[in-house]
């Protein structure tokens, strides 16, 4: 039996006094490739936040990644994120550095001092995603894909047990937001847990996977053919 990545027992999350999403209860294996999808506001970030400890959860029970989501400390997140890698549809790359340096930067934020040891792990990540000789340019010097791809990348750092994705294909084109997803869908096979908020049907039909609708401040499976 796989182990369980994250698991949610009636959970209520809210973005203020409002509630968005109720009664919240699922369990993710090691290893799955999760989408959630649902209209605007229905609480796909929310929803991801609660995940990463942006949002705490008011009533309910939850785990991820061995951490109690319930009783998570302020001084805790950093190390669950450490756990984690998260892909946002921004990419959130510092613009004053190159790219070897945005990476650097995470890894010296983390903890690593070894700078071979960093070089390396630059080099191994960047060669995952496809961007090995990209290293020395900056932000501004690449296309939205390839940000995309260096986000990835720096979300593979500290070698994750999940990865969440919030709407990573967001801001590109049909062309390279299969891109992106070829590359996640790469990662997932190589046996890492991803779960991915998305309004791009397109790439569930293309890739299916197990897919979580937000609806009516609910969260619950459905199957290809009702989306
Ligand atoms: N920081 C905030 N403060 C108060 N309310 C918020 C905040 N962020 C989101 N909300 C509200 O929470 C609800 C869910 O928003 P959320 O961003 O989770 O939806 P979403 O499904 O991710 O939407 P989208 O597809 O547009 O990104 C919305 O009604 C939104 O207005």
């Amino acid at each position: 039996m796989p182990e369980t990545i994250l698991k949610l027992q009636d959970v209520a999350i809210f973005q203020k006094e409002n509630l968005i999403l109720n009664h919240v209860t699922l369990e993710v294996k090691k290893g799955e490739f999760v989408y959630v999808i649902g209209k605007t506001g229905s609480g796909k970030s929310s929803f991801m936040k609660t995940l990463y400890g942006d949002l705490p959860i008011n009533s309910g029970e939850g785990s991820i990644v061995d951490f109690n989501l319930k009783t998570l400390k302020e001084k805790d997140i950093p190390y669950l994120r450490r756990k984690l890698g998260i892909v946002f549809q921004d990419f959130k790359l510092l613009p004053d550095r190159n790219i070897n340096n945005n990476l650097k930067f995470v890894l010296k934020a983390t903890g690593w001092k070894d700078s071979v040891k960093m070089d390396a792990k630059i080099e191994e990540v960047l060669s995952k995603v496809g961007m090995k000789t990209k290293g020395f340019k900056f932000p501004h010097e690449l296309s939205g894909g390839e940000q995309q791809r260096i986000a990835i990348a720096r979300a593979l750092l500290n070698d994750p047990e999940l990865i969440l994705a919030d709407e990573p294909t967001g801001n590109l084109d049909p062309q390279t937001s299969v891109e992106i997803m070829k590359v996640l869908q790469d990662i997932n096979e190589n046996g890492r847990t991803i779960i991915m908020a998305t309004h791009d049907y397109a790439l569930i039909l293309k890739y299916p996977h197990k897919t979580l609708k937000c609806d009516n401040s609910k969260v619950f499976e459905v199957i290809q053919k009702a989306i």
